[in-house]
């Protein structure tokens, strides 16, 4: 107990009586002293137990107010039965004193004080950074500053949170209304001081309220590396493209991660006609993780659809898929995926010209219009080249009507290519990819090209592989961990993970030597994709998953046309560095401005990028799709099936 001072008492008199006087008061003052002292550590216990009383006495009458009316009868009603049958049970009313004291003794014990507020080394920091800020948020004849030199910096942060390991958790800044955060370079500024101060080496996530003039900034984790390939719970038509920030998506996945199983906030991409992204583009440098993307989301396609893959790359990384069970090919070489492409363009127009007269005749679309095709390509640049050396035509031109018009023929594409060669992919694939993906370490204005864009957070030094951003349409730009799915067939892939892959392949349809089927193939029944524009299948021509060798190929271009490389047969790539807003490329390589997606989000370009395509294919494509909604001629019936092999341009 703090002592408290007694009253002085004042004294008048002779200087010896006053003496005396004094002498005797200062003892009396002691005696008093000490009487209270004593008195204070006998009624100590009694002092807490008061203390303890009035404490729940007055947490008693709280919760009466807070009480309803229409409760407080059976309460006191409950209360006064409580204490009857405590004064009739024996010993009871004894019993109750007692246990009340201990209450209440309970209720009054002292407690220290919790620390609240920074600690000095926490204080230094925010100070630090308050200082850091000054010249970023501040201006001259600025009446009342919030940032200043020796300003208050505990006006500026409202809300602040360390780590257990003193680092920057959470930072909630005000800034002055006259600050431009409408503009991208000061915002960038603001966060690369944040970023600079908080600590590099971990990411940030930057949160505007324009609304209220306050940033948030937050320290985001590690994206979890450790999810494989599994097969995820998701409807038909929905690819999960990897994991994010919980944050961030409103759903999760429950997934195997290493020995447990938990949940985990998925991109999920959704496909098919209602989709308003449905063909996707991921971009990244070399070796970042783009074939493992694409192989991830092939083996989800085909749960419920047929794949057919072109490996421009030529590197066999999806060797694991041929002569699997809705495999329709996979191609490294450009004869063969030209082949492929050009039925697939066929087999979309097919599709559209079947379901539309099923619909003129009030039928259902065909089942065999409705299975979801998926065009896998991955670097088709790569074959560009050779194709241009050969004199033949770009493999890309064959996507154009998939790309237009797959959504509603059930067809998605999805492509892959190293940010070099970003800028020979074709117009309509730059155009009609409004899901994107930016893999490996890119510059803010790389992703912004890609994605349309910046990421609101910031870069790390590390990238993982399989690392990267994506961006569905004009939603936000979301961090991305790309589910490990390595090639089974490649020696380094770890067991576990080849078997995780292995267990996620269909089964073969083609033994692994390619002597014939291995069993019987039912529906659905692989397409000859070498014979475009023919409908037959598989059992009438060529067998599904034939692979062809990308070496033959591009052997036989390289003897007839020499060296592909040559400058005047490829066109010089892109500098990396200097970051390239492939929209806008587009624009330039077609020459029209009909081609360009506005700055406001890829789906404002789709009306636009309707007509803007050069005539040479494009016209065709128009005049079959004219017939498939009734307006042109009808479409002739090749083995009694629509044929839609190209009309006359
Ligand atoms: N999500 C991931 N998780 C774990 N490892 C990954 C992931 N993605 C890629 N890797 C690993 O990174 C390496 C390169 O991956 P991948 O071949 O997919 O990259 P890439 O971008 O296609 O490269 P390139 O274009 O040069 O072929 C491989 O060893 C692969 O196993």
């Amino acid at each position: 107990m703090a002592r408290r001072p007694l009253p002085r008492i004042l004294t008048s008199g002779q200087p010896l009586a006053r003496m005396t006087n004094s002498a005797s008061l200062a003892r009396s003052r002691e005696l008093a002293r000490t009487a209270a002292d004593s008195a204070s550590d006998v009624f100590h216990p009694l002092i807490i137990i008061a203390r303890g009383l009035r404490r729940l006495g007055a947490a008693g009458r709280g919760r009466w107010v807070a009480t309803p009316r229409e409760h407080r009868g059976p309460m006191a009603f409950f209360v006064g039965a409580c204490v009857l049958v405590v004064c009739l049970v024996p010993y009871g009313p004894l019993l109750a004193l007692i246990t009340l004291m201990g209450a209440g003794a309970w209720a009054g014990r002292e407690r220290t004080p919790v620390e609240t507020g920074p600690g000095e080394a926490a204080t230094e920091r925010l100070r630090a950074l308050y200082e850091a800020l000054v010249p970023y948020l501040s201006v001259d004849g600025d009446p009342s500053p919030l940032y200043a030199p020796d300003g208050d910096w505990e006006r500026a942060f409202p809300e602040y949170a360390f780590d257990d390991s003193g680092r920057l958790e959470r930072l909630q800044l005000k800034y002055p209304a006259y600050f431009t955060d409408g503009e991208d370079c000061a915002r960038a500024r603001i966060e690369q001081v944040l970023y600079a101060k908080a600590g590099r080496g971990r990411e940030y996530h930057f949160a505007w309220d324009e609304l209220t003039n306050q940033l948030t900034l937050t320290a985001l984790g590690p994206l979890p590396t450790d999810i494989a390939a599994q097969r995820f719970v998701t409807s038909p038509g929905e690819l999960v493209l990897g994991f994010t920030d919980p944050d961030f998506v409103q759903r999760t996945l429950p997934v195997t991660g290493g020995e447990e199983t938990r949940d985990a906030p998925p991109v999920v991409w959704r496909t098919g006609p209602r989709s308003t992204e449905p063909h996707l583009l991921a971009l990244g440098q070399p070796g970042t993780g783009a074939t493992t993307l694409l192989r991830s989301l092939a083996l989800q396609a085909l749960q419920h659809g047929d794949v057919l893959v072109i490996d421009g790359g030529g590197t066999g990384e999806y060797g694991c898929l041929a002569g699997r069970r809705g495999v329709l090919g996979v191609e490294s070489g450009l004869a063969g995926a030209l082949a492929t492409l050009e039925w697939a363009s066929h087999e979309t127009e097919r599709r559209l010209i079947a379901a539309n007269r099923a619909r003129q005749a009030g039928r259902p679309a065909p089942d065999d219009t409705r299975r979801p095709l998926w065009i896998i390509a991955d670097r088709p640049t790569a074959l560009a080249h050779i194709a241009s050396a050969e004199g033949r035509e770009d493999p890309q031109e064959w996507l154009q009507v998939p790309l237009r018009h797959g959504r509603a023929a059930h067809v998605t594409v999805v492509v892959a290519e190293h940010f070099e060669s970003a800028e020979l992919l074709s117009e309509p694939v730059r155009a009609h990819t409004k899901a994107r993906v930016v893999l490996g370490p890119a510059t803010a204005e790389e992703v912004r090209a890609v994605l349309g864009a910046p990421p609101h957070t910031t870069p790390i030094a590390q990238v993982p592989p399989g690392r990267g951003y994506a961006r569905l349409g004009t939603a936000a730009v979301l961090r991305l961990q790309v589910p490990a799915t390595p090639d089974p067939l490649d020696d380094a892939t770890g067991q576990a993970h080849r078997e995780a892959v292995l267990a996620l392949l269909p089964e073969r349809t083609v033994p692994a030597d390619g002597a014939g089927p291995a069993e019987p193939v039912d529906a659905p029944q692989p397409v000859d994709v070498h014979k475009a524009g023919d409908v037959r299948t598989a059992g009438e021509g060529r067998s599904a998953g034939d692979v062809r060798k990308t070496e033959d190929v591009r052997a036989a271009g390289d003897a007839k046309t020499g060296d592909v490389r040559k400058p005047e047969n490829v066109r010089k790539p892109v500098d990396i560095r200097k970051p390239v807003d492939i929209r806008k490329v587009g624009a330039r390589k077609s020459g029209g401005a009909a081609a360009v997606e506005p700055a406001d989000g890829p789906a404002a370009a789709e009306g636009a990028t309707q007509d803007g395509e050069d005539g040479s294919a494009g016209e065709p494509v128009g005049a079959a799709v004219r017939a498939a909604h009734g307006k042109g001629g009808e479409p002739r019936v090749v083995n009694g099936s629509a044929d839609a092999s190209r009309p006359e341009g």
